[in-house]
């Protein structure tokens, strides 16, 4: 029988193993919170007897993700770092400082197979998905290391959550349970170029999660060039899946929009957007580009930005613009992976 990882598991699931080596229920609890507070040894888990640790090691191993490189930016503070997996392959994580609270930016895939054409996270296709362990440990490092709670949760590093499904899913369980690290679902985020079957398997679950949709274009024809899901689901939808997604939960949905220079960022894409998400319960992101080494694309003039922005507001859709965290670490999302990977 292949070993479990105690990370990745709610507690459900871990007081079935602990019942199935003959110990009470309430063990697996126990366990549950060791290993949520970031404990990696059962030599450590005081209250839990020989016997218990001794069948531990046989059926199960906890994950152990480890920092492998930080930069911090002088002009926020925000926090880069590059986590190392136990089989060698390397992802990114971010921890920002807001008002109002400390938010960690998480991966959920090592590399992406979507295929955007301004994305650096895809460049060498999917390696593997996460296991849930893996995405709380990102967590449980960025915490300990900054030594401030984490508040918020973005799924916005490299990867597709919705192409790792059952493991976000699980993900999810876990890191909102109060015996862990109890992250309210309103406080997280999780960000897809937008898959339309999962998109509706999502809102079936009526997680009070927050949905990001990554837009970048108001039309099939621009969004294809860009983002070759585009090819596998249009535009309209895309926008029914939402508006299925809004039925089942009412609660906002925010579309990025990253602004490419002559690309996507004309004031006749800005009225095309707000025809598209009109009647929408939504909130346009712009963000301007950040340009990766491996694409041609460039960025949008500020002043193009707020003409965009002021298109949208006049139709009545609400819209912000993105502030720059850490612009002097400023990597691109799977950026300073690449970097790093091509430099070993
Ligand atoms: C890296 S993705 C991960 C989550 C998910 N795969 C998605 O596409 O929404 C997170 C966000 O970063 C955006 N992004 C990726 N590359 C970017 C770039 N070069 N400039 C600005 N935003 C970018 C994506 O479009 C998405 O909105
Ligand atoms: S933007 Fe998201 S879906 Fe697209 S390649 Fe990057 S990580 Fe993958």
């Amino acid at each position: 029988m292949a070993k479990e990882d105690l990370l990745s598991l709610t507690i459900e699931e871990i007081e079935a193993i602990v019942e199935k080596v003959g110990e009470k229920k309430y063990r697996g609890k126990q366990i549950f919170q060791w290993v949520q507070k970031g404990i990696k040894d059962f030599e450590s888990m005081t209250n839990i007897s020989n016997t218990l640790k001794q069948a531990l090691h046989e059926y199960s191993f906890i994950t152990n993700v480890e920092i492998e490189k930080k930069v911090i930016s002088q002009i926020d503070g925000t926090r880069k770092y590059l986590f190392l997996l136990e089989d060698g392959n390397i992802i990114e994580g971010v921890l920002m400082q807001y008002k109002h609270g400390v938010t960690a930016c998480i991966s959920c895939q090592v590399g992406c197979q979507m295929g955007c054409s301004f994305c650096a996270s895809t460049v060498g296709g999917l390696v593997r998905n996460l296991r849930a362990g893996e995405m709380i440990d990102q967590i449980l490092l960025m915490q300990q290391d900054f030594g401030e709670r984490i508040s918020n949760i973005v799924i916005m590093g490299s990867g597709e959550p919705l192409h790792n499904y059952s493991e976000v899913i699980n993900f999810l369980k876990i890191v909102n349970n109060e015996n862990g690290l109890n992250i309210g679902n309103r406080h997280i985020t999780l960000s897809t170029c937008g898959l339309v079957p999962e998109i509706k398997k999502l809102a079936e679950l009526q997680i009070p999660i927050n949905l990001a949709i990554s837009l970048h274009a108001p039309s099939d024809e621009i969004r294809q060039k860009m983002m070759p899901i585009a090819k596998k689901y249009s535009l309209t939808d895309l926008i029914n899946a939402c508006a299925y997604y809004l039925k089942k939960n009412n609660r906002r949905i925010t579309f990025e929009y990253a602004l490419v220079k002559d690309i996507n960022d004309k004031e006749i894409h800005a009225q095309q957007l707000s025809q598209l998400l009109k009647g929408l319960l939504c909130h346009v992101n712009l963000i301007p580009i950040n340009m990766v080494d491996e694409t041609q694309y460039k960025k949008s003039t500020q002043e193009k930005i707020k003409r965009f922005q002021s298109v949208l507001m006049k139709q009545g859709i609400e819209a912000t613009i993105r502030r720059e965290m850490g612009a002097d670490i400023d990597a691109a999302c799977g950026q300073l992976r690449n970097n790093y990977i091509n430099n070993t």
